[in-house]
Parts: C-alpha cells; sequence; structure tokens
C-alpha cells in the first residue's frame, strides 16, 4: 500500500486515488513531474481518479449544478421535447429517459424499452466556449465545420443564465483539461507539450445529467434501476462534476469473494472532480492506460463504470466533460508506448469519426434510422 496525496492507494485498485494537482500549477518542474507520475499509476491500474485543488472556481460548479436542477425541473416538458435529440444529427438537446442506452444488452428484453432512468441535456464545443477562443478551425464530429456550433441551447427567456453558467463551467474545465493533457504527457514520457497543436479546437462534449430517486422494488423485480449501464467512455478522458448523492460505481480489477464483479462507489465529494480514461486514449496508448477493466462471467461481459442512485428520495445530479482531441486529428500509436516487444496493437484512427460511430452505438433502431440518415 502507498499514500498518494492522503488517499490510501492500493496497488491491487480496491480503491480510487485522490491527487491533489495544486502542485501541478507551480513552476517547480520536480513537483509537475511527482503529479503526473501519480497520475501515470493510477492510469494504469484502474484508469479512475480524483482531484483536489483543481482550480474550476465555485461559481463555476455551483452554478452549473444550479442550471441542472432548473433545467430538469423548471423547464415545461414541451419545451424540453422541443430540444429532443431526434432533431438533431449528432445527438445535442434534451434525450428523454429510454432513448439511448450506454450498454447494448440493456435493450434486451425491453420490448423496445430502454433501462436507463437517465435524461440528458447535451452540448458539444463551440468558440465562444473555448476561453481561448478557439483557432477559427474547429470541425465537428462528422467533420463538418460549424462556426456556431451544432448545439440546441433553451431560450434566454426560458432559462435565463443557463447559457452563461454553461459557458464559464465548459471554459473552466477545458482550461483544466489542456492543462491535465500536459500531465498525461508528462506522465508517458512525453514533452508536456506534446499535445498542444492537437487541442486547439477540441472536440468537447458535455451532459447535463439527472438521476432519479430509486423507486421501490416490485418484489417480482430481478434488478435494481440502472441510472446509466456499465460502459466505458469514448474520447480520450472524462472530466466529471456531480451532486452529493452518490451514484458512480467503478469495477474493480478484482472479482468478490463468490466470483462475481465487485463495484467500488466513487465519493461524491463537491470539491473533487472525478478523471477517467475513455477508449480512445487507452488505443492512443496502445492499451498501458486503462479505460475498461472486464471481467467475463458467463456470457457476460462487464465493462468499467456505470451509476446506479440508491437513494429512496434523492436526486442526482451530474456533468460529465468528455475530452478529446481535435476531430479532424488521426492518431497513431504513441511512440513512448511502443517497443520491439510490444508492437502497436491498434491502427490509426480519427477522434471525430471514432466518437460519433461509438455514440450512434447506443441509440436504439428507432432513433438509429434517424441518424443514420
Ligand atoms: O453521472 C455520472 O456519475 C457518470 C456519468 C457517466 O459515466 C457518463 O456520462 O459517461
Ligand atoms: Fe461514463
Amino acid at each position: 500500500m502507498k499514500r498518494i496525496s492522503g488517499a490510501v492507494f492500493s496497488s491491487s485498485g480496491e480503491t480510487i486515488p485522490l491527487i491533489d494537482i495544486g502542485p501541478s500549477f507551480s513552476d517547480d518542474a520536480s513537483a509537475k513531474e511527482a503529479v503526473a507520475a501519480d497520475i501515470g499509476k493510477a492510469c494504469r491500474e484502474i484508469g479512475f481518479f480524483q482531484i483536489t485543488n483543481h482550480g474550476i472556481s465555485s461559481q463555476a460548479r455551483q452554478g452549473v449544478m444550479e442550471q441542472a436542477r432548473r433545467f430538469f425541473h423548471d423547464l415545461p416538458q414541451a419545451k424540453k421535447d422541443a430540444l429532443h435529440i431526434k432533431y438533431s444529427k449528432l445527438m445535442r438537446g434534451y434525450e428523454p429517459s429510454g432513448v439511448s442506452n450506454v450498454n447494448p444488452d440493456d435493450w434486451k428484453g425491453q420490448d423496445g424499452e430502454g433501462k436507463e432512468t437517465k435524461e440528458a441535456y447535451n452540448w458539444g464545443y463551440e468558440p465562444g466556449l473555448d476561453a481561448t477562443g478557439g483557432d477559427g478551425n474547429y470541425v465537428e464530429l462528422d467533420l463538418e465545420p460549424y462556426p456556431k456550433g451544432a448545439n440546441v441551447w433553451p431560450s434566454d427567456e426560458d432559462l435565463p443564465g443557463l447559457f452563461d453558467a454553461i459557458r464559464q463551467y465548459h471554459s473552466e474545465v477545458l482550461t483544466l483539461a489542456r492543462h491535465l493533457a500536459g500531465l498525461f504527457a508528462l506522465s508517458l514520457d512525453l514533452p508536456e507539450s506534446h499535445f498542444d497543436k492537437m487541442m486547439t479546437h477540441p472536440g468537447t462534449i458535455a451532459r447535463l445529467l439527472y438521476y432519479p430517486p430509486q423507486k421501490p422494488k416490485k418484489a417480482t423485480a430481478q434488478d435494481e434501476e440502472i441510472g446509466l449501464g456499465a460502459h466505458t467512455d469514448y474520447e480520450c478522458f472524462t472530466l466529471l462534476f456531480s451532486s452529493e448523492t452518490p451514484g458512480l460505481e467503478v469495477l474493480s480489477p478484482n472479482p468478490d469473494e463468490n466470483g462475481r464483479p465487485k463495484w467500488i462507489s466513487a465519493p461524491a465529494h463537491q470539491d473533487c472532480f472525478t478523471v477517467n480514461i475513455a477508449d480512445f486514449f487507452e488505443r492512443w496508448t496502445n492499451g498501458l492506460y486503462k479505460s475498461t477493466v472486464r471481467v467475463r462471467l458467463g456470457r457476460r461481459q462487464y465493462t468499467v463504470h456505470r451509476v446506479v442512485n440508491r437513494s429512496p428520495d434523492k436526486e442526482r445530479y451530474s456533468v460529465p466533460f468528455f475530452f478529446s482531441i481535435n476531430y479532424d486529428e488521426m492518431v497513431s500509436t504513441l511512440p513512448t508506448c511502443i517497443s520491439e516487444d510490444n508492437p502497436s496493437r491498434f491502427n490509426d484512427i480519427q477522434a471525430g469519426p471514432y466518437t460519433l460511430e461509438r455514440l450512434r452505438a447506443t441509440l436504439k433502431d428507432a432513433a438509429d434510422e434517424y441518424h443514420k440518415k
């Protein structure tokens, strides 16, 4: 066992490490290297960690949480329905429960009904959400240039202040994500600036998520209600902020004493962000950094994280931010992750088309018809 920044870290990955990234903002190269080393270790072992002293203002955090509550509670259903993702070919806007399942197994036996209870509101990068203003070359997931972004926002009359709160949150978190990308580079024996040229107009999808409290369980019910099924994320890494109702669960690399999957509940601290590695980065690092711990049991394969709001009376809200590089960027396996003994296991991939394909796979057939047109 090793203690990292106050958190108990077990080498078998039984807890989610907590890393104080404050020292990484100093000019002291060795302090930066030390934080990068802690991050690298967490990424190789479990692919999840939490960060404190991240620099995101409490105004940005509280502001976006307040807007999440207002979006799901105060906006009339008809106004939400007018923003339905079915009107957006990039799945921007309002996603009622039942429209998508991140785990395709969850469609089965549901008579076409989705199993997940979450509701979402999705948006993506636009230059106005980036503190740098972008480089003028943004292209979307489908590689089309949308100078103003493909987003669909509620009107300022319906939800005054929502756009401003989201703009502040998105731009602060994007600045942090670029900083973290530098630490990831250091942790992989690359210069800190290695990713800079690839994140001048980076794909960044974010969403407000709402998980209702658990309904009383029927005697006949087999399963608990799932907020968001077992899945991995698709991009480079995710930065998650949530309300204080816990719900995020991460699959342990070790099964429980009966050989069943063991889920670790992620603490929901108001001053922490949870960071996890996603599939694009796992491929890019030749599998060195884990987006997924897979446990095979019978015919089912369990993947790395899910959300179950177990509270009978408290709602959970969260705001994940999925960080990608520029969507038009094509990447080959990072040079420091390959050697003669460990050649690249993955083909070159382009960030936008890869992510779009993964997103579309979460939609049920009816919605697919629309989006695949
Ligand atoms: O809401 C959460 O806690 C996690 C959300 C998540 O895993 C996702 O949106 O991919
Ligand atoms: Fe996720």
